[in-house]
């Protein structure tokens, strides 16, 4: 087997040890393992891109903002480039929630090209959740406002993969939302 591989089944291990007791919020409560690994899936089956750190950022996306890990152990284990990526892609949780919805919004563009990358793919499993099923509590109201929201940060994340954004912007046209 090659070094990529090992390297990518010992990434996958790792993130599902961190989110071993997170569920997904729909009624089945699916394991959280399934979104991550959907989301670098998206990247290298759909996106076409085979960018190692960026397939690794991906599997590791949700850890530091939804685990016990940190950079530091990010990047002791994988590297300055995948846990640089990482912070990029993850919410200061010290914020207000309608503060993390903004920053984001207000960071898309000034993101790197690989973070740009985990952040449409990120976006477009979400979304897709969305559709196939309405997560405990949430109101249709609730869901649009996901969409509205994740369209904004969609538009600065523009110009970094066709094939992802044209699927984004499919399933804003279906709802709707001007991009
Ligand atoms: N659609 C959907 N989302 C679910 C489900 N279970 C967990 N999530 C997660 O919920 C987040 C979106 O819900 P929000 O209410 O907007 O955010 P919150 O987690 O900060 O409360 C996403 O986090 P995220 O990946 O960090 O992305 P982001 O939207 O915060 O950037 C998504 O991965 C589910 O069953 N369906
Ligand atoms: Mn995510």
């Amino acid at each position: 087997m090659n070094s990529d591989a090992i390297l990518l089944l010992e990434t996958v291990n790792f993130a599902a040890e961190k989110h071993r007791n997170q569920r997904r919020k729909d009624p089945e409560a699916t394991p959280y393992i399934n979104h991550p690994i959907g989301v670098a899936r998206i990247i290298s089956h759909e996106g076409g891109v085979t960018d190692i750190e960026i397939l690794q950022a991906a599997l590791l996306h949700d850890t530091v903002e939804d685990t016990d890990t940190s950079f530091a152990e990010l990047e002791a284990k994988f590297g300055p480039i995948v846990s640089r990526i990482v912070q990029e892609v993850t919410d200061d949780k010290s914020l207000s929630k309608q503060d993390r919805k903004r920053q984001q919004v207000e960071h898309a563009a000034h993101c790197s090209r690989q973070a740009k990358m985990v952040k449409l793919a990120d976006k477009l499993y979400n979304l897709r959740d969305l559709n196939r099923c309405t997560p405990s509590g949430w109101t249709a109201e609730r869901v649009q406002e996901y969409f509205v929201w994740a369209s904004a940060v969609v538009k600065g994340l523009r110009g970094t993969n066709y094939a992802l954004e044209e699927r984004l912007e499919e399933l804003f046209r279906q709802r709707g939302v001007q991009l």
